[in-house]
């Protein structure tokens, strides 16, 4: 009998703590977070800007050791063998780490010699990854004079000179313009089948954690609240979502109780102007819904149905919209600088 392979990557009961500093709470960034990861899947960690996605993935390529809990990559302890750790697997951070002064291919060879690989070696390995990466036009030219796309295909490169088995991707798309995302999402598709490798990609793009993962953990407050294929947390939500957006001079507070007078709809919820709400059949539903609003005299701007999406999943389990999540975390960054 074949023998058992465990998962690639495993985070059991992870907990970390941050002090405040100056007087400030001690933040909770892990709260009893944990998951595993199957060899050879790519796998998302989906939260707002705070959730602990971060931290995870630090602790994971032993950047960051936590208070309590266990991390396991490819079935080796990280608090216990670092170093063994550090060699099965490649980090993409969210920061650029390529000289700009250094063509394209200057970066990957040295990022290969720096990780243990013979010239020979590097320069034949940065030849395939810029062919793979559709670099190789570009592969003499400083990387300052790249765009952001292409500069963050080089990063995923140099993340692979090593030919890792585990690679992290820190919020890979953030900062790239839309072309540019849809472009790395082909590539980072292309890497997944082509090479054998598993994947931990952290997001705070709903579509991107959608194309990408093939499995899912929602991260909130240092937890995960939830956790399957993206098709799975979709379907665990019976029925669509009807939306519907106010008119600035209607009351929401009288368009939550005009809906809750509608049999049909449930789970209905309100994000300021935006009302959401469920039903077994959104298109049955929607007119019943806007001939209550219409009769409690509440103006409505539109109004749509729409088949579950992760937003919805998200909503679900943490009582607010990504969207929503998302804001009021950039808005305790924008206080905390
Ligand atoms: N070095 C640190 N010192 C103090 N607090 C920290 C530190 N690093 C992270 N935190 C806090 O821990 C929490 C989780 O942060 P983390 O960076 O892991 O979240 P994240 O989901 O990755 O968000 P982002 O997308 O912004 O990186 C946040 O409240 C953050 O402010």
């Amino acid at each position: 009998m074949a023998p058992a392979t465990g998962p690639a990557l495993a985070a059991a009961h992870l907990v970390k703590t941050y002090s405040g500093g100056r007087g400030k709470p001690a933040v909770r960034a892990l709260d009893d977070l944990g998951f595993e990861v199957e060899a050879g899947t790519v796998f998302g960690l989906l939260g707002p800007n705070g959730a602990g996605k971060s931290t995870t993935m630090k602790i994971l390529s032993t950047l960051a050791s936590p208070d309590s809990g266990a991390a396991y990559v490819a079935g080796i302890d990280v608090a216990r063998h670092p170093s063994r750790v550090r060699r099965v697997i490649g980090f993409v951070a969210q920061k650029p780490v390529s000289d700009p002064s250094d063509t394209g291919a200057e970066n990957l060879v040295l990022a290969g010699r720096l990780q243990g690989l013979s010239g020979r070696e590097a320069t034949a390995r940065a030849r395939e990854l810029l062919e793979r990466f559709g670099l190789t036009d570009h592969a003499g030219r400083q990387v300052k004079s790249y765009s952001g796309g292409m500069a963050r295909k080089l990063d995923v490169a140099i993340g692979l000179m090593h030919r890792p088995e585990v690679l992290f991707l820190d919020e890979p798309t953030t900062g790239l313009d839309p072309e540019a995302r849809a472009e790395l999402w082909l590539e980072l598709e292309r890497m997944t089948a082509d090479e054998q490798l598993t994947v931990l990609l952290t997001t705070h793009y709903l579509d991107e954690a959608d194309r990408l993962a093939d499995r899912l953990a929602i991260v909130d407050h240092g937890r995960v609240v939830a956790g399957g294929t993206p098709e799975e947390l979709k379907n665990g939500l019976r029925g669509d979502a009807i939306i519907v957006e106010l008119r600035g001079d209607a009351d929401p507070t009288a368009a939550l109780a005009a809906l809750d007078r509608v049999d049909a709809l449930r789970e209905i919820g309100g994000d300021g102007r935006t009302l959401r709400a469920r039903a077994d059949s959104g298109a049955a539903t929607l007119p019943l819904a806007l001939a209550a609003l219409e009769a409690a005299g509440v103006a409505v701007a539109s109004a749509t149905v729409a088949r579950p999406s992760l937003d919805d999943v998200y909503l679900r389990h943490t009582g607010r919209t990504f969207t929503r999540a998302q804001e009021s975390a950039e808005s305790v960054l924008e206080s905390a600088s």
